[in-house]
């Protein structure tokens, strides 16, 4: 297990995707490192501009980056915006990875994702399952740019020597979610949906899926713990899975993400709409190896999550 020191103290740090929820959740914890932080804003440099990319690198010359930047989504964003899924994905992480090459930063990390991993990988899934079968078709595109973004991240440091790691989150919430009714995910879609159902006295809410598919739910500023860990502890080609180690049905998510919203009203499912993978369960021992475990349980990171939902819509 490659845990090699990384001194963090005093170095430029630039987190990719800053405004995003996990972008924010980096933001928030590195208030607690000594670092000097860099952001820019999407309007400023849209990160599928390869020229304006380099150009902004040879000024900026961060020292540490973390590529939380991506075209993100739920099940039927992945599976309508395909397209899109694909290119902004790949030109994102082309772009830095190689602006990261050529201007000699000293660590990056790539935030992956679950869904690279077969549909019906051995649960729980261990990284060495990656490539070993057919995607889950909802998120392919999604899944094949995030691959090409940890073999990228594999091939510069065999070539090169860079040291840059890659990470694969299961599915993540809290502050900063995407709560758009269609694209969100299945956490900030159910949060919104019943909270509306509770203001408007709706008699059911409508889950999609059959809600017998099971997902593993890791609070995301655990994750941006996480990720500090091992920007300074972990180099190697080897990913590294960030979960929880718990996997809860679809279903019984919906009755207590219902409960904490207080919301009293019956519970049916739409199956017009995808389930997507039966389970996503990561096999998280590598990371437990290296001392880090998730310390939000579900219960109170949902409290959380809806609290932050509340103050996001009255601000
Ligand atoms: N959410 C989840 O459940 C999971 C997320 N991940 C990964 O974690 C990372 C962060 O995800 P998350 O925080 O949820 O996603 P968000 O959508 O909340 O944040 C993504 C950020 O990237 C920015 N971005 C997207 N495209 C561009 C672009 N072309 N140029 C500049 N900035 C861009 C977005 O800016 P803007 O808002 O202006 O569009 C946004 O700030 C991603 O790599 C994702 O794949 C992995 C597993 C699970
Ligand atoms: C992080 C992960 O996230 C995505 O994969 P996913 O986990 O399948 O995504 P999801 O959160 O959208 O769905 C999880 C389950 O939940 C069910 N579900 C019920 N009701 C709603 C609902 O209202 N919205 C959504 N989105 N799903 C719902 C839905 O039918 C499915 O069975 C990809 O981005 C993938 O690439 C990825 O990386």
């Amino acid at each position: 297990m490659a845990n090699v020191p990384f001194e963090l103290k005093g170095k430029s740090v630039f987190v990719a995707g800053h405004r995003g929820m996990v972008g924010g959740a980096l933001v928030r914890r590195l208030e607690q490192e000594d670092v000097r932080l860099l952001t820019i804003e999407r309007k400023e440099l849209d990160l599928r501009d390869q020229s304006a990319v380099f150009a902004w690198f040879s000024k900026a010359r961060p020292q540490v980056i973390f590529l939380a930047a991506a075209k993100v989504g739920g099940i039927v964003a992945n599976n309508t915006l395909r397209a899109e899924f694909i290119y902004d994905n790949i030109a994102i992480a082309a772009n830095i990875v190689h602006a990261a090459h050529l201007n000699a930063t000293e660590k990056l990390m790539f935030l992956g994702s679950s869904c690279i991993y077969p549909r019906l990988a051995a649960q729980p899934m261990r990284e060495d399952s990656v490539l070993t079968g057919p995607l889950e078709p909802t998120n392919e595109p999604y899944a094949i740019a995030k691959i090409a973004g940890l073999k990228m991240v594999e091939a510069y440091r065999s070539q090169y020597g860079s040291d840059f790691i890659s990470v694969m989150p299961t599915n993540l919430y809290g502050p900063g979610d995407n709560y758009h009714p269609e694209h969100s995910h299945v956490m900030a879609g159910l949060i919104r949906r019943f909270h509306e159902a509770k203001l408007s006295g709706a008699a059911r809410v409508a889950v999609w899926g059959t809600g017998a598919p099971k997902r593993e739910f890791l609070y995301v500023d655990d994750m941006a713990d996480a990720c500090v860990r091992l920007i300074k502890t972990y180099s190697s080609s080897e990913l590294v899975n960030i979960g929880t180690g718990e996997e809860v049905t679809i279903g019984e998510l919906a009755r207590q993400i219902a409960d904490t919203v207080g919301y009293r009203g019956e519970i049916v499912f739409d199956t017009s709409r995808p389930d997507g993978s039966p389970r996503k369960l990561l096999d998280t021992s590598r990371i437990a190896e290296l001392g880090w475990q998730a310390r939000t349980p579900l219960k109170e990171g949902l409290k959380l999550a809806y609290a932050a939902y509340l103050s996001e819509q009255a601000a």
